[in-house]
């Protein structure tokens, strides 16, 4: 099955090696805007095929979106990153009009396609394609909540001194520094929760460390990461292209689901052949449901800046 990404650079390459290097996609299509950059990032990867052992196909293309037709998902990473400072909603401006005019040119010659945003502010970004593209709730997944569970393992096997093998979380709300969701309530360490192991400080460091881990990395790297980001993406896709129907949280439409209606945010999903085929409603304590609500308000507000 073929699997386009859009936008050829550091997020978007990650995304096409993962998916390659795993084998289970037969085509990746690399789409850039910047002449050439897309078939040599195309070229480069597929020079690693004998040495890494796969035979997905990748090729790459300067804005020829027929190359695209018959996708069965499509990655949209276009789009400018932030700068140490920044903030993701910052990036608006430049990256709406991108992802809009991304999201006409691969509807139209994959109808049927399963779009997965990247491109930030992604809560934003996911909404707005639910706006623009036509397509079916099932067919639009925002990735942030995959990125934000891993670096959430990540800090949390840190802070137990423990193989990240043994810890266990999930990150839902909002792909931004304040409105992440980290669900310490139901974080463990092999089933048992990690209220046994970690003190309340320890717990708020972990929580804190993993809402603002894209800012961590982007100061220290001048812009912001893409390893965990396109092997996130990874996972989404071979879900999709497998039907594993793992459950992963995913920025998605709502509808009534934790209380929010016409925004998307990141909750918990089966995701299958079909996209999402269900969002997983699970029990947050009051002051779970709180912090959710307040993501959603500040979403709702950068939403608010969107010209359709
Ligand atoms: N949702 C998430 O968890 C994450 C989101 N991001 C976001 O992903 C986006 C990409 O980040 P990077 O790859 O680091 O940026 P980058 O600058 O390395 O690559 C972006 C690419 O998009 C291309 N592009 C721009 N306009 C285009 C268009 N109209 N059509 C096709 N290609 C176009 C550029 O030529 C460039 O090659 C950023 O908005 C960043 O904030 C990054 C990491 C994680
Ligand atoms: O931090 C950023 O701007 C990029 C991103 O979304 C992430 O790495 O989580």
């Amino acid at each position: 099955m073929k699997v386009t990404v859009v936008g050829a650079g550091a997020v978007g390459a990650s995304c096409a090696e993962y998916i390659a290097m795993k084998n289970f996609a037969s085509e990746v299509v690399v789409v850039d805007i910047k002449e050439g950059f897309a078939e040599g990032k195309a070229m480069d990867l597929m020079q690693t095929a004998s040495l890494n052992g796969f035979d997905t196909k990748i090729t790459g293309t300067t804005g020829d979106y027929s190359k695209t037709a018959g996708s069965k998902v499509a990655v949209i990473t276009s789009g400018i990153p932030r700068k140490p400072g920044m903030t993701r909603e910052e990036l608006i401006g430049i990256n709406a009009g991108i992802v809009k005019e991304v999201t006409a040119n691969l509807v139209k010659h994959s109808p049927d396609v399963i779009i997965i945003v990247v491109s930030n502010p992604m809560d934003t970004m996911a909404y707005l394609v639910h706006k623009t593209s036509g397509l079916p709730k099932n067919k639009i997944i925002g990735m942030g909540g995959a990125l934000d569970s891993a670096r959430f393992k990540y800090r949390l096997a840190e802070a137990l001194e423990c193989p990240i093998s043994d810890v266990d979380g999930m990150v839902i709300a909002a792909h931004s520094d304040t409105g992440m969701l980290p669900l310490l309530s139901k974080a463990t360490r092999n089933g048992v929760p990690v209220s046994e192991f970690l003190n309340e400080e320890q717990q708020a460091y972990v929580a804190e460390e993993t809402k603002v881990g894209g800012a961590t990395l982007t100061k220290l790297l001048g812009t912001s990461a893409w390893y965990a980001p396109g092997a996130a993406v990874s996972v989404l896709v071979q879900s999709i292209l497998c039907d594993q129907k793992k459950m992963i949280p995913c920025s998605l439409m709502l509808d009534g689901e934790y209380g929010e209606s016409d925004i998307c945010l990141g909750v918990p999903a089966i995701i299958g052949a079909n996209g999402v085929e269900k969002i997983v409603d699970i029990t947050l304590t009051d002051a779970e449901k709180a912090k959710f609500a307040e993501a959603a308000k500040a979403v709702r507000e950068v939403n608010g800046d969107l010209k359709f």
